[in-house]
């Protein structure tokens, strides 16, 4: 199978890499790296969360780092929004996507929004019609679409079911996303050629933690089945609270160094990323969880 010569990279490190981390990051680190990201040349970036912040507190600057951040035209600034309160505050920020995240696993939703995958669908139905009424773009999130940390094994079939679901709401792009990294290349074949019967594979994304090590080689077999969007987090930070254990996304600096391996076009500036990278590590007091970042970086040192 051919690869993409071009594909799109959605950074999520400023919403999914950094809504884990316990101790609270001032707003104008956020704001700074989110500047960074996009002088680095990224599309989309997802920059906030409007949620509660009693269950993800370090979400709560989300409307200051939406004002503050500096908006590069045609830059598509994403938000999560479980529900219409959310979604409010998603308008009042300018949010230019929004994102209803959902699960293919009952379990997953309970822990994750606190309702059913069908009571979720129903608090998305108004989230989605508002959306397009303020002509805001919409996008659906699939959590443990290859594997629950609560129930296990999760059927093709129940991702595709929320992929229809999500389709009927009209969403313009849906994220499969491996929550728990459990996910490996035939697996993730096999559940991206199923939802692509639900839904057209060029607006599909593949959204992939790094726990086992497996995502650059799903992102790669995910290529060869005709996904071309990906989901990468700077210095490959974060994890789910409502996923014990899962490490960061896939860090953007190894799915960059792969892509440009391969001669395919992302449009973004692999160095710009490691300095953004380096940035948000060094304030966190820890090295990043990147390969291609870190020797990137030493490499710099000489
Ligand atoms: C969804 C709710 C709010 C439902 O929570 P709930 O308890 O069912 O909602 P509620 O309507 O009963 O409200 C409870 C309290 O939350 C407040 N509230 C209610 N809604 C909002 C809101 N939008 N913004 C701010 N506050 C809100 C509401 O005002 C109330 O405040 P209180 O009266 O107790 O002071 C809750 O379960 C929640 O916030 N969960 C957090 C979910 C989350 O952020 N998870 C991590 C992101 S998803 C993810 O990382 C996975 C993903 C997308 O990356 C893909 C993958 O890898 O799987």
């Amino acid at each position: 199978m051919t690869l993409p010569s071009k594909v799109k990279i959605v950074e999520v490190g400023p919403r999914d890499g950094l809504q884990n981390e316990k101790e609270t990051i001032p707003a104008e680190v956020k704001i700074e790296l989110v500047d960074r990201l996009t002088d680095a040349g990224f599309i989309n970036i997802e920059a906030a969360s409007f949620v509660s912040p009693k269950w993800v507190p370090q979400m709560a600057t989300s409307a200051e780092v939406m004002d503050k951040i500096r908006r590069k035209p045609g830059v598509i600034y994403s938000a999560l929004t479980p529900n219409m309160k959310g979604l409010e505050a998603a308008i009042a920020a300018k949010a230019d996507e929004v994102v209803i995240f959902g699960a293919a696993s009952e379990a997953f939703s309970q822990k994750n929004i606190n309702c059913s995958i069908a009571e979720s669908i129903e608090r998305f139905r108004d989230v989605a019609q508002a959306a397009k009424q303020h002509h805001i773009r919409l996008r659906g999130s699939i959590s443990c679409s290859f594997g629950c940390p609560y129930q296990g094994e999760v059927p093709a079939d129940s991702v595709a079911d929320v992929v229809r679901r999500l389709r009927e709401l009209g969403c313009d792009e849906i994220d499969i996303a491996d929550t728990i990294g459990v996910g490996t290349p035939k697996k993730v074949q096999a559940v991206m050629e199923r939802v692509a019967r639900e839904f057209p594979i060029e607006r599909l994304s593949g959204h992939f933690h790094d726990t086992y090590g497996q995502a650059s080689a799903n992102i790669y077999a995910s290529m060869e089945v005709g996904i071309a969007i990906f989901h990468s987090s700077v210095a490959g930070l974060g994890g789910c609270p409502y996923a014990k254990g899962a490490t960061g996304n896939v860090s953007t600096e190894d799915v960059l160094y792969l892509m440009n391996g391969l001669g395919i076009d992302t449009g973004i500036e692999l160095d710009k990323v490691v300095d953004a990278g380096q940035f948000i590590s060094q304030h966190l007091g820890r090295k990043a969880v990147s390969r291609a970042g870190n020797a990137i970086a030493a490499k710099r040192l000489g």
